[in-house]
This record gives structure tokens, C-alpha cells and sequence, in this order.
């Protein structure tokens, strides 16, 4: 029989197990609204050469800015249902069966959201990785653990995987690029590698926000063999676009007037050749996940949306 004494302590432990208990239960939807609040972010920061942005649709008849929040918000349930399922794995071919289950019912969701157009087809791929990556860690906000653990991942085979050619399928074997497929086996570089290394330097130097994420978003472009490019413009597309991101950020990045002349120069290059950086503005999104993520293990606050008004700046 309890003693009278012991009565508090134990009430407290079981306050303890409980809250617990919440927290953990509370994570795949915490991670999950971080995973498309980061879509969002990316869809509504402007200017980005090419890309649905909250100008238009860039290079994208079929798409708007309402209808990619829209795609993206229908995404909450497949990425906290990817979230649920992998509380306590580890990287296994079964988690990766599991996953690939969600993510194809994620594109019948999305598919449902938009009537039939292609939102966010790579972004439930790679965020979907690295929302299981983030459950899966034991290192909370550690980009590079999280990424590595997407990767270990994806080097496992999805027996289910449908084998018919799709529009990424087709340019990777005609050009020998790695594909979205490639990126996240190899645990996303330009995401750890690239992405988030020139947002953090972009706000070290001071410029605000919204440049310092247009600068990531150049830097991924200026590196990434992205197949939305090649599938769309061929290797004539992809040049311009890494060229194009490359002279930007020699400039001083977007929060230089040269820089911002020469990103409206690459937006006219890319809608002249019917070109988006669709694999780029993914990693981008995915670039701001992994941020996110770091600042709530820090205990930093988490504000993904902080794009201003733009056009409020430019001269
Ligand atoms: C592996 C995927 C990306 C299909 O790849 P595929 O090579 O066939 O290309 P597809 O043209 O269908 O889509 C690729 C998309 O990735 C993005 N992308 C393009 N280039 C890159 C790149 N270098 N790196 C990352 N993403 C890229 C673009 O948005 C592009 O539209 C994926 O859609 C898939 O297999 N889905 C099945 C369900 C699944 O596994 N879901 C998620 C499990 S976590
Ligand atoms: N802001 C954005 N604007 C447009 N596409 C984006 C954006 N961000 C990410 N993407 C990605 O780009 C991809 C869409 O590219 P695209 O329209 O070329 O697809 P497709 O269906 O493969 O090709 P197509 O429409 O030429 O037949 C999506 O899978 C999406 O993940």
C-alpha cells in the first residue's frame, strides 16, 4: 500500500508520463504543419525567377498561387500520416513501402485539390523523407541527421512502384542526372549542402528575409540538375537557369539593385523558354523545413511566413 508521502511524488511522475505522452503524440501534427506551412512559404515568396510566385504563374499555365496553398494544405493529412507511421522505426524497406503508400495517396489528394494538376508531385517526395527523417531522429533539428536518415530511406526499393516512364524518369536516363530520386538517396546535398548554408550566411549579412531566402533559392538553382528544367527546355533551359542564378549571386545576391535586374533578366530568359525550376523551388521548400525545424529544437521561435510585400521595396 502507498504511503501518505509518497502520494505527491507519484502524482507528478504521472504528470510527467503523461505530458510526455502529449508531446509525443503532438509531434507528427507539429512536424507536419511546419512540412506544409514550408510549401506554403515557398509558393508565396516572390520574386522567384519562373515559379508560380504571388506575381502569377511564371511558367506554369495550369497553376496559380491560390491553387499551390490550396495543393499544399491538402497535404497536412499525408505528411502527419507519414509522420505516425514511423514513430519508433528505423530505416527499413518496410518504412519505405509504407511511406510510398502515403505519398501516392498524398498525389491522389493533391490531384483531388487542384483537379488534375501536377502542385507538388517532388515536394511531397522529398518533404515526405524528411518528415519521416525528423520523426526519426534522435537528434531533433539536426538538418544533416535528418537528411541522412531520408536517404538511408530512400536507398530502399518500393516493390509497388509503378514502372510506368514519367516525365523525371525519361530525362534522367537521356542525360545521366541523379533525378529527385538521386538527391534524396544521396540524403539531399543541395539541401544541406547548399540551401541552408547560403540562407544562414544570407541572414548573417543582414539583408532581410525575404532576399536572404531568394538567395537560397539561387544557390540551389546554380547548382541543381533539375528535371523539370531538362524535361521542359533540355539542357538549353537548365543552363540558363544555373548560369542565370550563378551571375545573380556574383552581383551581391537580390538585396543588391544588380542583382535584382539581372533575377528579372533570368525570369524573362525562363518564360521565354517555357522553363521552371520546379526541382529547385522543392529543395528550396525543403531548405526552409529542415530551418524551421532547427529553430523549434532551439527554442527559437518559428515564423515561415515572413515574405513581405516585396513590391513595396523594389525601385
Ligand atoms: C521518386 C518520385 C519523385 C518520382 O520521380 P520521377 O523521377 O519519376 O520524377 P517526376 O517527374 O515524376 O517528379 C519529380 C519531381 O521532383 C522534383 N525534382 C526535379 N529535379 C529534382 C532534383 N534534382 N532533386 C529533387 N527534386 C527534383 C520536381 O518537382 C519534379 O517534378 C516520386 O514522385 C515517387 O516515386 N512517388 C511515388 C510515391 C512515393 O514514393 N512517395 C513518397 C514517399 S516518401
Ligand atoms: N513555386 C512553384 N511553382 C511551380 N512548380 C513548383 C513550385 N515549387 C515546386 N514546384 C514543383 O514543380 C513541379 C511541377 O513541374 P511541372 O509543371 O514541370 O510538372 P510536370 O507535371 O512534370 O510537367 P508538365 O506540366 O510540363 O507536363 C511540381 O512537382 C512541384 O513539386
Amino acid at each position: 500500500m502507498q504511503s501518505a508521502l509518497a502520494q505527491p511524488a507519484l502524482q507528478a511522475r504521472r504528470r510527467e508520463v503523461s505530458s510526455f505522452a502529449a508531446s509525443i503524440s503532438a509531434l507528427p501534427t507539429r512536424i507536419a504543419t511546419l512540412a506544409v506551412e514550408s510549401l506554403i512559404a515557398e509558393a508565396s515568396l516572390t520574386p522567384k525567377p519562373g515559379l508560380v510566385d504571388s506575381r502569377g504563374p511564371g511558367a506554369h499555365a495550369d497553376l496559380d498561387i491560390a491553387l499551390m496553398h490550396r495543393s499544399a494544405r491538402s497535404l497536412f493529412p499525408c505528411f502527419r500520416e507519414m509522420a505516425r507511421a514511423v514513430t519508433g522505426m528505423t530505416p527499413s524497406r518496410q518504412v519505405r513501402e509504407k511511406l510510398a503508400a502515403i505519398g501516392r495517396d498524398g498525389e491522389a489528394a493533391m490531384f483531388a485539390a487542384t483537379g488534375g494538376v501536377n502542385t507538388h508531385k517532388g515536394g511531397i517526395w522529398s518533404l515526405g523523407l524528411l518528415t519521416a527523417g525528423a520523426v526519426m531522429s534522435s537528434r531533433p533539428g539536426d538538418a544533416v541527421e535528418i537528411a541522412s536518415i531520408a536517404g538511408s530511406i530512400a536507398r530502399h526499393s518500393d516493390s509497388r512502384m509503378p514502372s510506368d516512364a514519367t516525365n523525371g524518369s525519361r530525362v534522367v536516363e537521356r542525360y545521366g542526372v541523379p533525378g529527385a530520386r538521386g538527391e534524396a538517396q544521396d540524403g539531399f546535398p543541395h539541401v544541406v549542402g547548399v540551401g541552408l548554408p547560403a540562407l544562414r550566411q544570407a541572414r548573417s549579412r543582414g539583408v532581410g528575409e525575404t532576399f536572404a531566402r531568394l538567395d537560397a533559392l539561387l544557390s540551389i538553382m546554380a547548382k541543381l540538375d533539375d528535371t523539370c528544367l531538362l524535361h521542359r527546355g533540355g539542357p538549353k533551359a537548365l543552363d540558363t537557369a544555373k548560369s542565370g542564378a550563378a551571375e545573380i549571386l556574383r552581383l551581391g545576391g537580390t538585396s543588391t539593385q544588380a542583382g535584382l535586374d539581372a533575377l528579372d533578366q533570368l525570369d524573362i530568359d525562363l518564360l521565354e523558354l517555357n522553363a521552371s525550376p520546379g526541382g529547385s523551388g522543392d529543395l528550396f521548400a525543403a531548405t526552409l523545413f529542415l530551418d524551421s525545424l532547427n529553430q523549434l529544437s532551439s527554442g527559437l521561435p518559428v515564423d515561415l511566413d515572413q515574405n513581405g510585400d516585396f513590391s513595396q521595396w523594389k525601385s
